[in-house]
């Protein structure tokens, strides 16, 4: 939402998405997520930009190996910073910049490192996916939402194993004018 705050024209572009796939007066239910490739780039680029597990989960080497020049002694604790990765410039356009966009050419989606890879890759990774969209999409659909200032979202990270923002997000969201949703909420 923080990103969305910050690109009231990446948030209206989504929004038209769902007006578009989501008949009228209904609300966006999870059957309905493979429609919406917008809003899937979305969850996407931010998982590249700030993802939940920036170092993944250690891994011990249960015996010599080498990796690229690096030779890898038994029981060595080897953690992969996804963070860094996802900003690699030799591997994205502007990759500090949220542009959802980039994820229209496929072959983006399986640069990313979010839940891993191979055979200890997150197995909640379907399920969670599936769970942020719908979220997102709800917030999105049944919400109007607006910075509480003309000054940006502050998105400086803050400390711990998962990547918090720093200061806690504060916006303004208004239940949005559609009489269905309105007697739902
Ligand atoms: C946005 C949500 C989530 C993110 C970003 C995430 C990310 C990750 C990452 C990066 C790993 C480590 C992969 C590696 O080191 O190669 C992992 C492992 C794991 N995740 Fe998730 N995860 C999420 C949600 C879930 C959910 C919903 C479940 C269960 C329902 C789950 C269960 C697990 C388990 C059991 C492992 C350990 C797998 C193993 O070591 O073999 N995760 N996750």
């Amino acid at each position: 939402m923080s990103n969305l705050l910050n690109y009231p024209e990446i948030l209206k572009k989504a929004k038209n998405e769902l007006d578009t796939h989501i008949r009228q007066n209904f609300l966006v239910d999870e059957l309905d997520i493979p429609k919406l490739p917008y809003l899937q780039s979305i969850v996407n680029e931010t998982l590249r930009l700030h993802p939940a597990a920036p170092m993944l989960v250690p891994h011990l080497s249960s015996e010599y190996c080498t990796m690229g020049e690096y030779s890898v002694p038994q029981n060595t604790i080897l953690l992969v910073n996804g963070w860094a990765i996802h900003q690699d410039p030799n591997l994205w356009s502007d990759p500090t910049h949220f542009k959802p966009e980039r994820f229209e050419k496929e072959s983006e989606t399986s640069k990313l490192l979010s839940f891993g890879l191979g055979r200890r890759a997150c197995p909640g990774a379907n399920l969670a996916q599936r769970i942020v969209s719908l979220t997102l999409a709800l917030l999105i659909q049944c919400f109007e939402w607006k910075r509480i200032s003309m000054e940006e979202i502050d998105m400086t990270e803050g400390e711990g194993i998962i990547m918090p923002e720093e200061s806690p997000l504060e916006a303004i969201c208004q239940v949005c004018q559609s009489p269905t949703i309105k007697a739902i909420l």
